[in-house]
């Protein structure tokens, strides 16, 4: 399996909680590699963009009310099989259905406050990253220790 690149987002339910530094702590220890991060407030027309999918449901205009309510920190992270394994990380959209061990299963509340987003598939995940990072943004570096082990 390739490496891939996925966008995650901490939601602003995650940056109030005090939460970043234990998202970015699960990730790290997994293994993945950090080549992007900013704190942001979102404009609104980003977060349309983000979320045109979703753009005729019912939930729609509360759920950029939400992401636009105060800063997020926006992510990028490296690795193999990084896209599925931070779904799997991340747990079931639903908090209340997310096992436990998962990262809205131990922190969401609802479906409007589920903490985090992180791309679903690889075409999602190029569309995300372009949409929420510039190139000089993402900082592509080698890890020396991986010439030591
Ligand atoms: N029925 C709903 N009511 C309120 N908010 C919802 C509902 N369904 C989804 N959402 C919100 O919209 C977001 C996008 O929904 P989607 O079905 O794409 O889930 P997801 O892919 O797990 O989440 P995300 O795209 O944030 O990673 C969800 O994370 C959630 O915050």
């Amino acid at each position: 399996m390739a490496k891939q690149r996925t966008f995650i987002m901490a939601k602003p339910d995650a940056v109030q909680r005090n939460l970043i530094g234990d998202i970015m702590q699960r990730f790290e220890r997994k293994g993945f590699h950090l080549i992007g991060a900013k704190l942001m407030n979102v404009p609104r027309e980003l977060a349309e963009e983000h979320y045109a999918e979703h753009k005729e449901k019912p939930f729609f205009g509360e759920l950029v009310d939400f992401i636009t309510s105060g800063a997020v920190f926006a992510m990028v992270w490296e690795g193999e099989n990084v896209i599925a394994t931070a779904r799997n990380m991340m747990g079931k959209t639903n908090p209340a259905e997310a096992a436990p061990g998962t990262i809205r299963g131990d922190f969401g509340i609802s479906m409007g406050m589920n903490i985090i987003h992180g791309s679903d598939a690889p075409e999602t995940a190029e569309r995300e990253i372009a949409l929420w990072f510039k190139d000089t943004e993402l900082h592509v570096y080698e890890k020396t220790i991986n010439k030591w082990i």
